[in-house]
């Protein structure tokens, strides 16, 4: 069976148990999967309810939570919730929850299926995403070195920003350990289809749950780019068009007002993306988008719909046409995205 959730407007499975939950406070585990999955930068405004919805979640049985501050209370916090996973938290120092002194990234890691990586600053107004890169490349280096250590075959799933070049420092750092399997590296770019199906739907009177928009490209400003011209039965005029593809891009940092970017919809985003690798690697075949190693343009890293199962990346499915608006839009990322991953690449090479 094909699980396709480049659409990500399913109930997810978190979101499926608590809605089905037998009695107030507990949730049925009867379709309790083992998996370990490790979130990095989790005490942070995604990782605190990104690692709720995991420990809402029927397909995790052991959840770790590390970041450099928070993370013993946030355990703590999530460990009261009734569901059959475990969870620890752990930092750098030798503080944990349980009190067993430091468990640190070894332990967070050790035997991880899945990373979850959202460590790193977020954006004020006025500054792009790649304004990030001189804070959060070197996190993000960190954290990947630790997972070629500690759970080199582990699938990883990057949200820090500027995705488009934290996805290729992850790579060549992972390469450089002699560990990097391409298949099984994502930049998650969920969150954008996420609004373009919400966009969409609005716009055009649906519920978002019958609309699944591809988006393609990269995850920073223009590199962005739904493609919305394959909407079923939809006829957008040239002004409704462009001010969707433009809200697709950019809109919570300037709302958020100094006080950061999108949190909420970022931790359901990264919840679907982890549950669709979960599936993948419990035999489902998932369809959905992310930016990965390509050869689809020539751009080494491309977002685009994947074909995921057991070992990871199975097919990257091909673009097909693009509408004369989406090839203007494409060829004007092209270098932009290419020098954001060269910038990734030169800085884990230097
Ligand atoms: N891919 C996407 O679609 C997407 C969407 C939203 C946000 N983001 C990005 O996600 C990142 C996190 O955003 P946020 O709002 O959660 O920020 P935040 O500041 O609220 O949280 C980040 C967390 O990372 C932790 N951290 C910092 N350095 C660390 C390290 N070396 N090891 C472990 N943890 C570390 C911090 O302590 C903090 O708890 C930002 O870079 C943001 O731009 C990406
Ligand atoms: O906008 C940001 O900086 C955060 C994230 O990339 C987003 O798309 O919400």
């Amino acid at each position: 069976m094909i699980f396709n959730r480049h659409a990500t407007n399913a109930v997810s499975g978190a979101l499926r148990a608590a809605a089905t939950s037998p009695r107030g406070c507990s949730f049925s585990t009867t379709s309790a999967s083992k998996a370990k999955v490790a979130v990095l930068g989790a005490a942070g405004g995604i990782g605190q309810p990104l690692s709720l919805l995991c420990k809402l979640s029927p397909e995790i049985s052991e959840l770790s939570l590390y970041d450099i501050v928070g993370t013993p209370g946030v355990a703590a916090d999530l460990s009261h919730i009734p569901t059959h996973s475990s969870v620890t938290g752990s930092l750098p120092s030798p503080v944990s929850f349980p009190m067993k002194g430091n468990i640190g990234l070894e332990e967070t890691l050790s035997g991880a299926d899945v990373v979850v990586i959202p460590a790193g600053v977020p954006r004020k107004p006025g500054m792009t995403r790649d304004d990030l890169f001189n804070t959060n490349a070197g996190i993000v280096k960190t954290l990947v070195e630790g997972c070629a250590k500690f759970c080199p075959d582990a699938m990883i799933a990057i949200i820090s920003n500027p995705v488009n070049s934290t996805v290729p420092i992850a790579a060549e750092v992972l390469k450089k350990a002699g560990k990097y399997d391409p298949k099984k590296l994502f930049g998650v770019t969920t969150l954008d289809v996420c609004r373009a199906n919400t966009f969409a739907a609005n716009s055009l009177g649906l519920d978002p749950k019958d609309i699944d928009v591809t988006v393609i490209g990269g995850h920073a400003g223009i590199t962005i780019l739904p493609l919305f011209s394959r909407v079923g039965g939809a006829k957008f005029s040239d002004a409704e068009l462009e001010a969707l593809t433009v809200r697709t891009r950019d809109e919570v940092v300037a709302a958020k007002a100094g006080a950061g970017s999108a949190t909420l919809s970022m931790a359901y985003a990264g919840y679907v993306f982890t549950e669709n690798l979960l599936r993948a690697i419990r035999g489902e075949n998932v369809v959905q988008c992310a930016f990965v190693e390509s050869s689809l343009t020539d751009a080494s890293f491309f977002a685009s719909p994947v074909k995921i199962g057991k070992n990871g990346i199975e097919e990257i499915l091909p673009l097909g046409d693009l509408s004369p608006y989406e090839k203007m839009w494409f060829d004007k990322m092209m270098p932009e995205l290419k020098s954001q991953i060269q910038k990734g690449v030169a800085f884990a090479n230097a």
